[in-house]
């Protein structure tokens, strides 16, 4: 058996403000802090070692990382960082209130595009290369399902390995890439996942087997 915890990060500028986010990098807000903190007393409550943190290129992960682990008083885990863990590219939907586009393009789409997993938001025309994402790196604009797609290499080349040699993993992530890392592990359908969300600075601990089936699922 083996512990695998993952949690969004807390509440970001942008969630305060109703803004499509995506790949901005944008920081937590002071409530953002404080339930990254209590995220990580409730860790720390319930006495899980990890060997290792996963998190995204994005500061809003990062920090809730780690003031997770400075709660935990584990500060010195190895943190692991990749862009494949970054929140769904929202395209040329980022940076645009949500209530202002439902306004423009009507409420049933732009539930669609946050919620279904095959609807890909208006793509950017281009990205530019970034130093953290060389050119071609940081997509137009991505579906759950596109997410999903280069979320899952990551997972099963960096964290399953670490889980199958019964060492319990950290993920501090995002909504959307959470929404399709539990899809994948629950084999939730592609129309049943139009209901699952994932709140901010809230920890879910799975218990898993040895061929990382779950044994049990809990809100911590
Ligand atoms: O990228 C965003 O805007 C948020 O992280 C999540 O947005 P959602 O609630 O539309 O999934």
């Amino acid at each position: 058996m083996v512990d695998l915890y993952i949690m969004r990060h807390g509440q970001s500028t942008a969630n305060r403000d109703n803004i499509f986010t995506g790949w901005s990098d944008v920081a937590l807000t002071t409530q953002g802090v404080d339930q990254a903190k209590v995220a990580g007393q409730k860790l720390a409550a319930a006495n899980v070692h990890f060997t290792q943190v996963h998190t995204s290129y994005l500061r809003r992960a990062i920090q809730t990382a780690n003031i997770v682990l400075e709660e935990l008083n584990q500060l010195y885990l190895p943190l692991h960082k990749s862009w494949r863990l970054n929140e769904r590219h929202y395209g040329a939907l980022r940076g645009m209130n949500k209530d202002e586009a439902k306004a423009e393009f009507g409420a049933w789409q732009v539930h669609q595009w946050r919620r279904s997993y095959v609807a890909v938001p208006p793509l950017l025309p281009t990205t530019e290369a970034k130093r953290q994402y060389p050119l071609g790196l940081e997509p137009r604009g991505e579906s759950l399902a596109m997410a999903s797609a280069r979320l899952l290499p990551y997972w099963q080349d960096v964290i399953a390995p670490e889980l199958r040699q019964g060492h319990n993993q950290l993920i501090v992530a995002h909504g959307s890439t959470l929404r399709a890392l539990i899809k994948y592990l629950e084999q939730i359908d592609d129309a049943d996942i139009m209901q699952v969300e994932v709140d901010n600075g809230s920890p879910i601990h799975y218990q898993l087997d040895d061929q990382l089936k779950i044994l049990k699922k809990e809100f911590v």
